[in-house]
């Protein structure tokens, strides 16, 4: 793609030798630059002159309250504006995506990325495909425009508040929490309330794709190159063009394919294996992990590029725990979707709605769901009782017991236990003490357990086993 020639670039930023460096370079790649040192200096210019485009810092004088984007944004909305900052902050983020800036890039930027950024926002604004923001209706509450996401809580309504925001428009997204608190729930929601929803949103579960497979996985292949390439297949990427791809457990993925997908991220092009012409997709890309990516990012595991390419927004949800009644919502919702058919089971007893408010939930909403799949199905009145629930939850009401089900728990009171809720404790607790056993490593756990890395993710999620809870 060849810069747009003569593009008149005003870039904005009090960082003398950035701003003089970066007018340099985009200069020799072709561009009119105009550089200058605060918001005011770059509201005057925009006055007395047109331009195709804007690159901004944010901290600087004159822009303490976003003032360069609100009326860059207001008075010429028709200019593309890039934000570059080196102080990231997701208030910050969320107001630049909800005013339709073009990109927003943490420093130091790569020149690359930033002359890939700067094309793509000029081809955007050039063939005017602006992102449409949804109109919100302010009738309609948070949790009406979401029924499907139960939150009462307060930070579960701010962070629907924040889903809103960002659904509509196009951003990378990185959704962290523990295992089962509705990462996928939230990435579908966002989705579905984006101007992409008549398009596919894509799961690709990272620990599915074995490493020497992901590229043709991703990218799609041609017929006969590579042993077993029988015939021509579509990549991933290419079924959810204009659509949204979710990457599930990202912080699994090896270093290899972090690299491919970062390429795929920042160009939206890639060249399906055995093909020598490159491929130009459209794609949003929202990615999910229960792993702390900056902890990863610092043990060298995970690519700081690509972390900072996806965290632009970055949703975190909070455990089970944290969320007071909202266990108790769940609870009522799952129970009539969940009770086996012409089962008269109809509510629970106020002490099985204690246990539910005292347990720890390791394994959050799934495990919920789980449990309440279970006691409807073994209660014999029309009443969920503590007897029915997993063991574990039992526990819960009792004084001085532990909350999460340990080793010992599991293998006492077993001849209270049926066949199968044995078993389920058993190899609860044999992953528990596996896990411990090897740091929460999991290559290492799977392979004494002679399992692949992906059985044991599998595994590991219907029993809602975080690893990273027992890496030291
Ligand atoms: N706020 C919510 N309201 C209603 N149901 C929810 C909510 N959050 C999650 N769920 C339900 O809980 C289950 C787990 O959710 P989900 O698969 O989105 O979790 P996850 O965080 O992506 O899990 P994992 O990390 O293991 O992939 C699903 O059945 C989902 O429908």
């Amino acid at each position: 793609m060849n810069p747009t020639p003569s593009a008149r670039i005003l870039i904005a930023d009090d960082e003398p030798l950035y701003l003089r460096t970066t007018g340099e370079l985009l200069r020799k790649a072709g561009y009119t630059c105009v550089c200058v040192a605060d918001a005011g200096a770059a509201l005057h210019a925009l006055h007395e002159a047109p331009f195709d485009l804007i690159l901004s810092d944010l901290n600087m004088p004159g822009n303490l309250k976003l003032e360069l984007l609100h009326e860059g944004r207001g008075n010429w909305p028709q200019i593309p504006m890039i934000v570059i900052t080196g102080v990231p902050s997701v208030p910050s983020a969320i107001e630049s995506v909800r005013l339709g800036i073009a990109d927003y890039l943490l420093k130091p930027v790569k020149f690359e990325d930033l002359l890939g950024s700067v094309r793509r926002a000029l081809v955007q604004s050039s063939s005017t495909t602006k992102v449409e923001v949804a109109p919100t209706d302010d009738s309609r509450t948070l949790n009406e425009r979401y029924p499907e996401i139960i939150a009462r809580c307060p930070q579960m309504i701010e962070l629907l508040d924040i889903v809103d925001r960002v659904a509509a428009v196009d951003t990378n997204i990185l959704i962290t929490g523990e295992s089962g608190t509705g990462k996928e729930v939230i990435a579908r929601a966002i989705h579905q309330h984006s101007a992409r929803r008549e398009n596919r949103f894509q799961v690709i579960d990272c620990t599915a794709i074995p490493e020497s497979l992901f590229e043709s996985a991703l990218f799609g292949h041609i017929k006969g190159s590579f042993t077993g390439a029988v015939k021509d297949q579509v990549g991933l990427l290419n079924q959810c063009d204009r659509g949204t791809a979710f990457f599930d457990e990202l912080g699994e993925l090896p270093a290899t394919s972090q690299a491919k997908l970062l390429r795929a991220i920042q160009e939206q092009t890639f060249t399906p294996v055995g093909q020598s012409t490159p491929v130009q997709v459209d794609t949003r890309f929202i990615c999910a992990t229960n792993r702390n990516l900056e902890l990863e990012v610092a043990a060298g595991r995970f690519r700081r590029d690509l972390f900072y390419r996806l965290g632009v927004i970055h949703i975190e949800l909070p455990p089970l725990r944290d969320r007071g009644d909202d266990v108790l919502l769940l609870a009522e919702r799952f129970l009539p979707q969940l009770k086996p058919a012409g089962s008269s089971v109809s509510g629970f007893s106020d002490a099985t709605l204690r246990c539910f408010q005292q347990y720890d939930w390791p394994g959050n909403i799934r495990e919920l769901r789980n449990a309440i799949e279970r006691a409807t199905a073994l209660a014999r009145t029309d009443c969920v009782e503590v007897g029915d629930l997993p063991e574990a939850v039992r526990q819960a009401a009792q004084p001085g017991m532990r909350k999460t089900l340990d080793v010992a728990a599991s293998v006492s009171g077993l001849e209270n236990s049926s066949r199968d809720e044995a078993i389920e404790n058993a190899e609860h607790a044999y992953l528990s003490s596996l896990l411990e056993k090897h740091a929460g490593n999991i290559s290492q756990a799977a392979q004494q357990a002679g399992l692949s890395r992906q059985g044991m993710h599998k595994l590991l999620k219907k029993h809602g086993i975080a690893a990273a809870d027992y890496r030291r």
